[in-house]
């Protein structure tokens, strides 16, 4: 049974990753974190996340739980999740990271603690944007040396803080890294008037932010005559935090290192 505490309980994730570990059969909860002085400090996280009382009290502190937990589960923001990584160093704790959204900085400090921390690090933890990622590299292979032009289009609610999402970024990575190509030096994240023809080479993003949309992400290959299009699109934030819970009870049995969901599902 793999000891779970999960920090940001009260925001859209967290609540979501309380039902997923309810339904869980191998992964408990102990204990869920909220914001330091949040007036949710004492609630009980299943009546916050609605599947009934389960005697389990949002705390604000990940101190006190240090002797119960085994695993974290972070969705919050970049500066709390570097945070989490220190207290997973000094206590012997392990880490499942959704959270998107960082810089290089901040990429660099999480890639720190590779060496200290066993840590599944992913923007997207659902098994199709997983496999997905494998259809790009196989796409980009086949058509991106060929005179297609590649854009990734992604929607989020309208809540979402961070642009483009990390998904969209991973998969322009993917996309760039199958053709040897820099997304540093290709990306293009906005155009806005007289911004010239296209390169070639250019790997364009496009972001939408409206309503409750849960994600979607394409990836278009254009060239003239046709337009092939992959897809994903999460209808359920349940997608993602069942991927979690599943990294949080794989990454239980790794040694110190920086894991992918690729890791964690095999693919
Ligand atoms: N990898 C994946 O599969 C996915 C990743 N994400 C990413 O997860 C992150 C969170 O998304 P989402 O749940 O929608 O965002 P929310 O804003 O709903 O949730 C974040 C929560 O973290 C809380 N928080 C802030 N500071 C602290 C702190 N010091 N300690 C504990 N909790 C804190 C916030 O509290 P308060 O509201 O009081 O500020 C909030 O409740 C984003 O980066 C998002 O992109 C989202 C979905 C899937
Ligand atoms: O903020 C969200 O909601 C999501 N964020 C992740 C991202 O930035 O890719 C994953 C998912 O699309 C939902």
């Amino acid at each position: 049974m793999t000891r779970i505490a999960i920090v940001g309980v009260a925001g859209r994730m967290g609540r979501t990753l309380v039902n997923a570990v309810q339904q869980d059969d191998n992964a408990t909860l102990a204990g869920g974190i909220v914001e330091p002085g949040s007036s949710l400090v004492g609630a009980d996280i299943g009546e916050l996340a609605g599947v009934g009382k389960l005697d389990v009290a949002a705390m604000d502190s990940l101190e006190d739980l240090a002797a119960d937990v085994e695993v974290l589960i972070d969705f919050t923001t970049p500066q709390v999740t570097l945070a989490n990584l220190a207290f997973c160093a000094e206590h012997g704790k392990r880490i499942v990271i959704g959270t998107t959204g960082l810089n290089d900085e901040e990429l660099g400090a999480l890639d720190g603690y590779r060496d200290r921390v066993p840590m599944v690090f992913a923007p997207n933890m659902s098994v199709g944007v997983n496999l997905t990622l494998k259809l790009l590299e196989t796409a980009a292979k086949a058509l991106g040396d060929e005179g297609y032009d590649i854009e990734v289009i992604e929607a989020h609610h309208r809540h979402k803080v961070d642009a483009p999402s990390g998904t969209a970024l991973k998969m322009g990575e993917v996309v760039a890294e199958s053709l040897d190509r820099s997304l540093k030096e290709h990306g293009v994240f906005a155009r806005e008037g007289q911004c010239g023809p296209r390169d070639p080479k250019e790997i364009g993003f496009a972001t939408v932010r409206a309503g409750d949309i849960v994600g979607e992400h394409t990836v278009m290959f254009a060239t003239e005559g046709e337009r092939i299009e992959i897809t994903h699109k999460a209808s359920s934030r349940m997608t993602f935090a069942k991927g979690a819970v599943r990294a949080a009870r794989w990454v239980a049995g790794q040694a110190n290192g920086r894991y992918s969901m690729q890791d964690v599902l095999g693919l």
